[in-house]
């Protein structure tokens, strides 16, 4: 059994940021988002002088047996195939964390096939992929605790590396069926508003698989909203690694960087698993999934960039990484009014 003990941040230094933020040479406000960013940071590290030590991604792969079910564009081989390309360094979230300086680390949370022969893949694999849900519920109860403490464990090592920034990120094709029966699920939205067409659907394709999940939601009428249920009944390996991860992290008092649809479907579970954890997340991006807008809003997390990416894997947290770099560094770099000896027309 899984405990999670994710304490709010103390708010007793909130006055002191919010100052420090004001009496910065800006108008009052002027850095917009940014101000409520580093606002956070600093409360998640407890500190006026917040730093950034060791951002890394863990990208979490595994198969999905509801791929089986024609619930998307692209065939399930595609996740194996796609590791070895993180594996290489050619995938897109290779790229964005070479730009951008982030540590990266590839978990095979249970992908079919081994990567025994590819050192760089962490290899955590729960399972050959998930049941398909349309007929078994994805994994037994051990199987997902195993998976939760697996995430958790991972955030220990890289706490005990010096890591305090942890952006999480996903591969395995299906896994937007996953978020959308999880969001459905643990919210109040209709399954329809929390389906969208993942790596490409089109119309026909959307409205298919709407119709499979939606067989599939109803053959589990005793699943109500109890979050380990739901993750076990509908998730995946690489969603309940990602879950565990972010609540130990949290615990850590680490920050999170919480990527699209599928990241925030595993958030969805932590925060319901523990509410606390939605203290220490930067929302990087709103994913142009159908849904992700919607769930962002349930969470209230108010996204950092808008650029229609629907890629998964990381990426939105990589590119937004410079946003949360410059928030710390405006904190601690910019003068105040009063050093820079200009005048606060607002203090008058
Ligand atoms: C080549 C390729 C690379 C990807 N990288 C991330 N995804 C993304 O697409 C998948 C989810 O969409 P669906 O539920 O429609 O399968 C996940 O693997 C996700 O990470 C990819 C998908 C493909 C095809
Ligand atoms: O928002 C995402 O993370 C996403 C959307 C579509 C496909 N894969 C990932």
């Amino acid at each position: 059994m899984n405990r999670w003990n994710v304490i709010a941040p103390d708010l007793g230094l909130a006055a002191a940021i919010t100052q420090k933020i004001d009496t910065k040479t800006k108008p009052l406000g002027a850095l917009g988002q940014l101000e409520t960013l580093v606002h956070r940071i600093a409360l998640v590290q407890q500190t006026l002088t917040p730093a950034l030590h060791r951002p890394h991604v863990v990208v979490f792969a595994a198969d999905h047996g509801i791929a089986q079910s024609g619930v998307s564009q692209y065939p399930p081989e595609v996740t194996h195939q796609m590791v070895r390309n993180f594996a290489q360094g050619g995938a897109a979230i290779n790229v964005f964390c070479r730009q951008n300086g982030l540590d990266l680390t590839i978990v095979d949370a249970g992908v079919r096939g081994s990567f025994a022969d590819l050192a760089s893949v962490r290899n955590e694999k729960i399972a050959e992929g998930t049941q398909n849900f349309a007929h078994f519920p994805a994994m037994t109860t051990a199987q997902c605790t195993e998976a939760l403490e697996r995430g958790a464990r991972l955030a220990d090592e890289l706490h005990a590396s010096g890591c305090n920034v942890l952006g999480v990120g996903e591969m395995g094709i299906g896994n937007t069926s996953s978020a959308a029966v999880l969001m459905h699920r643990l919210t109040d939205q209709p399954l329809a508003a929390c389906v969208g067409r993942g790596t490409g659907l089109d119309e026909a394709g959307l409205t298919r698989k709407l119709a499979i999940l939606t067989n599939a939601v109803d053959a589990y009428p005793t699943v109500g909203s109890n979050p380990l249920t739901a993750l076990a009944t509908f998730g995946g390996f690489e969603i309940a690694q990602m879950c565990g991860a972010l609540l130990r992290a949290a615990e850590h008092r680490m920050l999170l960087l919480i990527d699209g649809f599928i990241a925030t479907a595993a958030l969805l579970v932590a925060a319901r698993l523990a509410p606390n954890v939605l203290a220490y997340c930067v929302f990087c991006h709103e994913s142009g999934e159908q849904g992700h807008r919607v769930l962002l809003a349930e969470l209230g997390g108010e996204p950092l960039l808008r650029l229609g990416l629907r890629l998964g894997e990381g990426t939105g947290c990589a590119l937004a990484y410079p946003l949360v770099q410059a928030a710390v560094n405006f904190l601690n770099e910019m003068a105040s009014f009063a050093s820079a000896g200009v005048s606060d027309d607002s203090a008058t």
